[in-house]
């Protein structure tokens, strides 16, 4: 690579979507720098999917025994400051075991809020940096509403840190995080209200099964608004109240934000330099490049169709490290992306959307209840359904699913979607007996 510069290649940001491919990059012998001005690691480990798995882990749990009552007699308590301190165990010590990876392997890491400067110079801290490519991996920041009072409100962050649940939460929003955090919340003993802007939740997943989860989440006491239209919040002694659908009220301890997250384009003298963007994020052709040449973006600023998501990220930073190496001029071709809701039971779904597959008569949609599995019946699951979709040669090219087991089913039927297996080519495949991948692959 061209030796005028500091770096070969600089990122912006130290998430997924820089160190999965950074530390190879370094690794192969090119010199790479990272910018960070927050926690190493970015959000996934430290305030998204790490922590928040954590979180929910003693839900499905809590489930299990409910759904198993007589055979398991105990009832369980879930603690809420203990697996507070649960997940602080288990994460804390991700930023120093990332950096440990970065610098075992080369990577230079600059502390500070990097800006660009002009087309190879970013300025750190007071310092600057030049580099022949740089790539931007800011990632997003939470949305905040912009209505009266909008500062008495909590982000996705601030409630995974709370050391006290509080007695009543106000949710704003009904996508991944309200949904998700409903759930933590209600299962540890909070009385949760769900605010929401329409009449859907979960726009992207199949609305039945969304309807499910919301039939399920209200039977154990979560309340759910749609069309909520929220105006205002104010302060009333140690309540908030949040003013919603025109005279109507509510009186909650805690107000949790989730009305999605925005791209972090600002104040990075992008527009200086001619690199596009948008409110969905920087603008980039089919090999991450930006609108200018030498400068690529990567993870979940990015503005694309597929879900911005960790895997997606890590499948992005891969892609560069590839490209930057010489290793591959073509464009990008992303796989089959699945996507989860940690909710109880959880919603997944990977390839054509149900509701695309109906429009088309080359498609069939299978629908199976879970429950006619006597492997599903073992834990006495109470509710399951999926929709498989299979094209005219009975390639299986969509797959949802609403259940306890969601996540591991539609990884179990991944292959089948992203590698296109003929029925010939399903029957060699053989999984453990009895699980989960087993009962999932018998539906193919
Ligand atoms: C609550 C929550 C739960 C989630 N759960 C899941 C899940 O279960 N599964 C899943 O797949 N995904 C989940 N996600 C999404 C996942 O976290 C993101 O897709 C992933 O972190 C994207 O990685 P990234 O590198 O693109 O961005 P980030 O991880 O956000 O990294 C961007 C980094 O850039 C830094 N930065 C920004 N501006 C600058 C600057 N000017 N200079 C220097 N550094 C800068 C930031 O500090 C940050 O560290 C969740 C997200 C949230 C918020
Ligand atoms: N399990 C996972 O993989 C997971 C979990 C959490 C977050 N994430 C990632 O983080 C992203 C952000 O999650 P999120 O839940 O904040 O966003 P989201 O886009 O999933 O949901 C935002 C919600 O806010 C609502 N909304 C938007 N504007 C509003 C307004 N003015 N008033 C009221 N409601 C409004 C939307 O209708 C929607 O229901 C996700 O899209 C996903 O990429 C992933």
């Amino acid at each position: 690579m061209e030796n005028k510069y500091d770096y070969d290649v600089l990122y912006l940001g130290s998430g997924h979507g820089t160190f999965d491919g950074a530390i190879p990059l370094a690794g192969k012998g090119l010199k790479v720098a990272v910018v960070e001005s927050g926690l190493i690691g970015g959000t996934c480990p430290n305030r998204g999917c790490n922590a928040k798995i954590t979180l929910d882990a003693p839900v499905p749990l809590q489930r299990q025994v409910e759904d198993l009552q007589g055979i398991v007699t105990s009832p369980i308590t879930l603690n809420w400051s203990e697996t507070v301190k649960h997940k602080h165990d288990v994460i804390s010590g991700l930023p120093a075991f990332i950096a440990g990876l970065l610098k075992d392997n080369g990577v230079t890491v600059l502390h500070g809020r990097g800006k660009l400067l002009d087309r190879h110079t970013v300025s750190v801290g007071g310092q600057t940096a030049t580099a022949a490519k740089i790539v931007i991996a800011t990632g997003l920041r939470p949305h905040r509403l912009n209505i009266p009072g909008s500062e008495l409100a909590h982000d996705s962050s601030e409630f995974m840190d709370l050391k006290e649940l509080p007695a009543k939460i106000a949710i704003i929003g009904a996508g991944y995080i309200s949904l998700e955090f409903a759930t933590i919340a209600n299962a540890f003993g909070s009385e949760v209200i769900v605010l929401m802007h329409g009449q859907k939740a979960l726009r992207k997943f199949h609305q039945p099964f969304v309807e499910h989860i919301i039939a399920d989440l209200e039977k154990r006491g979560v309340h759910f608004v749609r069309s909520a239209n929220v105006a205002y919040f104010e302060k009333k002694e140690a309540e908030t109240i949040v003013h919603y659908a025109n005279d109507r009220t509510v009186s909650v301890n805690w107000v949790l934000d989730a009305t999605g997250r925005i791209p972090n384009v600002e104040d990075l003298g992008l527009k200086d330099i001619g690199v596009k963007y948008d409110k969905d994020g920087i603008i980039v052709n089919d090999h991450l490049q930006t609108t200018v040449p030498n400068i690529y973006a990567s993870g979940d600023v990015l503005k694309k169709s597929q879900p911005k998501l960790t895997p997606t990220a890590i499948f992005e930073s891969t892609y560069l490290m590839h490209l930057f190496a010489g290793e591959t001029s073509s464009a990008i071709s992303y796989p089959a992306i699945p996507s989860v809701v940690f909710t109880s039971p959880r919603i997944a779904r990977v390839g054509l959307p149900v509701e695309k597959a109906a429009e088309n008569d080359d498609y069939t949609v299978v629908k199976n209840n879970v429950l006619d599995n006597w492997y599903r019946q073992v834990t006495r699951e109470t509710f399951g359904e999926n929709a498989l979709v299979f094209d005219k040669s009975h390639h299986l090219i969509g797959a949802t699913e609403v259940s306890e087991h969601a996540e591991d089913v539609i990884n179990s039927l991944l292959p089948a979607i992203e590698l296109k297996l003929k029925p010939e080519q399903i029957e060699r495949l053989i999984h453990l007996f009895p699980t989960i991948g087993s009962a999932s692959w018998e539906l193919l």
